[in-house]
């Protein structure tokens, strides 16, 4: 299986989630400092304060990249590094930091993609009211526009946001992420205000190749996971379209079509109202892009049936039930089901065809053993190569794929699971900050010489 001759091969990080230094050369505090240093908001108290050490070892860790021959590398920069409390004039040592690892990166002949926020909003922001505050759109796209000043002559593709659906649903909805609240309206206000602040911040951001990265999923009935062919009953076949409105469309309509699913509009009216969605609203969303990114993990299994606990709410899936798979699964009780993501990707590239797609996330949570200086992850190689083979089936459909990136190069704070949750293809020995690459990764830097499998 041989990938196009420009397929780009990647691995990707995020800031939080990897860099520690939280308040090195006049970083501000986010929402994930304030939220980590919660008790009980994550596993074993764990939080990003040290994380990975990448602020003082990124030219190790490119090192490793370089190793891997990758071609790309998305990182994510933290806004509170640039503006420490959001907005105003930059913080010249923050910038300065990204600066040197864009020179190291392309002195590495790797890449940079980089994404603008991955979560680690500005505490200042959310002290004003954060994702609900419509301002706040506009201030990220005031940060996005200095970062590109600096950064643009180098950095040549850009995600806007990673998965709105999860800041907005998990950050607001359901509270399991920063800032913890825990209100449907909120939630509902906050992902148009994301998309609000995509649409800003996307056109600022040219003459770069623009994306937004969305975690997705197909939305399957229980019998159409093993069987494509399965025929639904209508109450199931109406949760499974509810559920891609919510989930998928409710992002990708918006940004790439101007439009906002009647599901979407729906539950807002039924969940604060649409007060927030102001007229020209739409069309500042759907500024051109280039790309969506993809951030796949596992399908999203429904049938209809009673809905998530009134603490689990989200808003407009009442009548859907969220069943499991039968499947094997990863330490994150996620199913392993590779079609998805030839499925997902079949299904996204004839929905949205004026833009092209990329893989930008994709991997697996497995417990890992260091034994003799190796770590035979030959679980997690099995997951990989399994959707790189769907990957492939999909380019043969005809899908505008244009790379594809694992997730994630190291080991890293998983957000709410903490340091116990490994998705690395290089294991991290957090004492230490040791680095050793696991036979996931020698597989990978294989696959990308061969360019194929
Ligand atoms: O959980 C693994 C990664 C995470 O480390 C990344 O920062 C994030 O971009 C990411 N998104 C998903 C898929 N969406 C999801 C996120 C949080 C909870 C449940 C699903 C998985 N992941």
């Amino acid at each position: 299986m041989i990938f196009p001759e420009d397929f780009v091969w990647g691995a990707a990080t995020a800031s939080y989630q990897i860099e520690g230094a939280v308040k090195e050369d006049g970083r501000g505090q986010s929402i994930w400092d304030t939220f980590s240093h919660t008790p009980g908001k994550v596993v074993d108290g764990d939080t990003g304060d040290v994380a990975c050490d990448h602020y003082h070892r990124y030219k190790d860790d490119i090192g490793l990249m370089r190793e891997l021959r990758l071609g790309a590398y998305r990182f994510s920069i933290a806004w509170p590094r640039i503006q420490p409390d959001g907005a105003g004039p930059v913080n010249p040592r923050g910038l300065a930091f990204y600066d040197k690892l864009v020179d190291e990166l392309l002195a590495a002949e790797i890449s940079p993609y980089a994404t603008l926020y991955h979560w680690d909003l500005p505490q200042a922001l959310e002290d004003r009211g954060g994702w609900t505050n419509r301002d706040t759109a506009y201030r990220f796209a005031d940060y996005a526009a200095a970062v590109h000043d600096r950064l643009g002559d180098r950095v040549h593709t850009w995600a806007t946001l990673n998965e709105p659906w999860v800041s907005a649903y998990l950050g607001y909805g359901n509270g399991v992420h920063a800032p913890g609240r825990r209100d449907p309206a909120e939630a509902m206000r906050s992902a148009h205000h994301l998309l609000l602040g995509h649409g800003l911040a996307a056109r600022r951001l040219r003459p770069g190749t623009v994306m937004l990265v969305v975690n997705s999923a197909p939305v399957l009935t229980p019998a159409q996971v093993g069987d494509p062919s399965a025929v639904p009953s209508e109450a199931d076949a109406a949760a499974v379209h509810r559920i891609h409105a919510l989930l998928t469309r409710q992002f990708l309509d918006p940004a790439v079509h101007g439009t906002y699913p009647a599901e979407v509009l729906e539950a807002a009216a039924r969940n604060g109202g649409t007060e927030h969605i102001r007229d020209g609203d739409l069309a500042l969303i759907n500024a051109p892009i280039d790309l969506i990114g993809i951030n796949y993990y596992n399908p999203c299994v429904v049938e209809s049936g009673p809905g998530l606990p009134a603490d689990a709410a989200w808003p407009g899936s009442e009548d859907v039930r969220f069943a499991a798979a039968d499947a094997p699964t990863t330490a994150m009780g996620w199913p392993i089901v590779p079609d998805g993501l030839s499925r997902l990707l079949i299904r996204l590239s004839h929905d949205y065809p004026e833009v092209g797609l990329m893989v930008t996330e994709n991997g697996a949570a497995f417990d890992d053993v260091v034994e003799n200086g190796r770590v035979h992850d030959a679980d997690r190689l099995a997951y990989l190569d399994g959707h790189l083979r769907e990957v492939w089936r999909a380019v043969q459909a005809g899908a505008d794929l244009r790379g594809y990136l694992v997730w994630s190069l190291l080991d890293n704070f998983e957000w709410a699971e903490g340091y116990r949750r490994r998705f690395g293809i290089v294991h991290v020995d957090y004492p230490t900050q040791t680095r050793v690459l696991k036979d996931s990764a020698l597989w990978y830097r294989d696959v990308i010489a061969r360019n194929g499998l």
